[in-house]
């Protein structure tokens, strides 16, 4: 074994592991010990009796590099993996410290299955991937970690052994440690810097750069008000704003702006980092044009950044939407640099609604659309995001009324609030 990677085992036996075994219900967490514990683990059962088991830890120092080998350790797990393995999703993290978490993968697999073990073999050798194994320990419910390092002539050794332990359950959960400047970046800077990190790694990033530079403006917000208008996918913004628009004679923008366009379906299909970095930036592009806008009239936004915001925390938080961070967290705040509108208003109609609305328009999805449209859990945590954005929090609109009478009620609540 590498001493890069025998260095990480350090502080292996301080970190807390989750498997991810059910994406509606709570990780199943545990730790290492030197000592097995006196009851066991009968709730480990479900995740390592009844087959072979392993983990698969990703260590890589650059993290455009490690978002990028996920994705293709993901992919090459999906296709390796025989039908009737599990892969879920594995994090380890020291318990309250952030940017601790390491991603992986958890396989259980069927006890004859040797494809698996000639992947993991493979990986064993790469020295990006830690690779352990889980045994039973004696007699009972007990279980032992195997850390597996490369041995010669192609075997593999075991390099330390623990017994697992039940974990306590944090009071965050781990995916909540990653969320700034891995999900969210408050700072244009932060957002620059992950585009300017994968320059080398796909020219569309550079030219994404200099369109930045050039089409960025730095200008503060006009005398004319500047209202967002917020809200998940077919929920009505398009048709409100273009009426908003006509009734105020207002400048409509939206963000990620037009002249982003090109470069987004290439961004949509990176992992979650660049592809965020992305729709922050674009945040900042249309910053300048409202600034440039406001001075000369009333600006209308399709989506700014608490949409940014809201989508982001809800696909890093994994589970419910009551493992969001709690109202009030740094996460929902306002980035500092960024052009604060004067209203962002809320439209929310039931699930309903909103399904009869995505039906009735077709056309071609984004991911998110997709999520939205089969996940109902998705759905719920990036409507409680919004409405948990302070500085400036969302006024809610109800936009289950006919299209005239949500305008109505909107140009009602601009005239009390502006
Ligand atoms: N108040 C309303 N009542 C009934 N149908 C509506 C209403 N507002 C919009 N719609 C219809 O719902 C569908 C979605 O509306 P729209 O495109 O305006 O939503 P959106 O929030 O802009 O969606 P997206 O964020 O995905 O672009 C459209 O077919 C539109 O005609
Ligand atoms: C602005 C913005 C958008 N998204 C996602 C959320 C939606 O599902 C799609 C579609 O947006 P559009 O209104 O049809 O352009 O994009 C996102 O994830 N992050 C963002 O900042």
């Amino acid at each position: 074994m590498t001493k890069r990677a025998l260095s990480r085992l350090n502080q292996w036996r301080s970190r807390v592991f989750a498997v991810e075994t059910d994406a509606h219900a709570e990780p199943i967490y545990f730790a290492l010990s030197s000592r097995p514990q006196p009851d066991g683990g009968h709730c480990f059962q479900g995740v390592f009796g009844g087959g072979k088991s392993y983990s698969l830890h990703l260590y890589v120092e650059d993290r455009i590099q490690r978002a990028m080998r996920f994705e293709e350790l993901r992919h090459k797990l999906t296709c390796c993996i025989p039908r009737d393995g599990k892969i879920w999703d594995l994090s380890s993290f020291r318990p309250g410290v952030r940017s601790s978490v390491v991603r992986g993968f958890f396989i259980r697999d069927l006890p004859a299955a040797w494809d698996t073990e000639k992947v993991l073999h493979e990986l064993i050798h790469s020295d990006h991937v830690t690779v352990c194994r889980y045994v039973p320990a004696g007699e009972g419910t007990r279980w032992r970690q195997e850390v597996l390092s490369p041995a010669g002539g192609g075997r593999v050794s075991v390099a330390e052994t623990c017994c697992v332990v039940p974990a306590e359950v944090p009071e965050n959960q781990p995916s909540t440690l990653d969320i700034v400047d891995s999900n969210v970046f408050y700072s244009f800077q932060e957002a620059y810097k992950v585009l300017t990190e994968c320059k080398d790694v796909f020219p569309e990033s550079k030219q994404l750069l200099d369109l930045v530079d050039r089409r960025l403006e730095t200008k503060a917000k006009g005398p004319f008000p500047v209202v967002v208008i917020e809200g998940l996918d077919a929920t009505g913004k398009t048709t409100l704003t273009q009426s908003l628009k006509e009734s105020l004679g207002a400048h409509l923008l939206r963000s990620p702006p037009q002249c982003l366009a090109p470069w987004r379906s290439c961004f949509d299909a990176k992992p979650p980092l660049i592809r965020r970095a992305f729709y922050a930036l674009g945040n900042y592009i249309t910053a300048g044009q409202i600034a440039a806008e406001s001075a000369r009239g009333p600006v209308i936004v399709d989506r700014y950044w608490h949409s940014t915001a809201a989508y982001a925390i809800a696909t890093a938080v994994r589970g419910d939407v009551n493992n969001l961070p709690l109202p009030g967290s740094e996460v929902y705040r306002w980035p500092g640099d960024l052009l604060r509108p004067d209203l962002v208003l809320l439209l929310t109609v039931s699930a309903e609604e909103r399904l009869r609305r995505i039906r009735g328009r077709g056309g071609e999805k984004t991911r998110e659309e997709m999520e939205l449209e089969a996940n109902n859990l998705f759905r719920s945590k990036v409507e409680e995001a919004y409405r948990r954005m302070e500085r400036p929090g969302c006024v809610i609109v109800d936009a289950s009324p006919p299209a005239d009478q949500v305008l109505e009620q909107v140009l009602l609540l601009m005239k009390s609030h502006l």
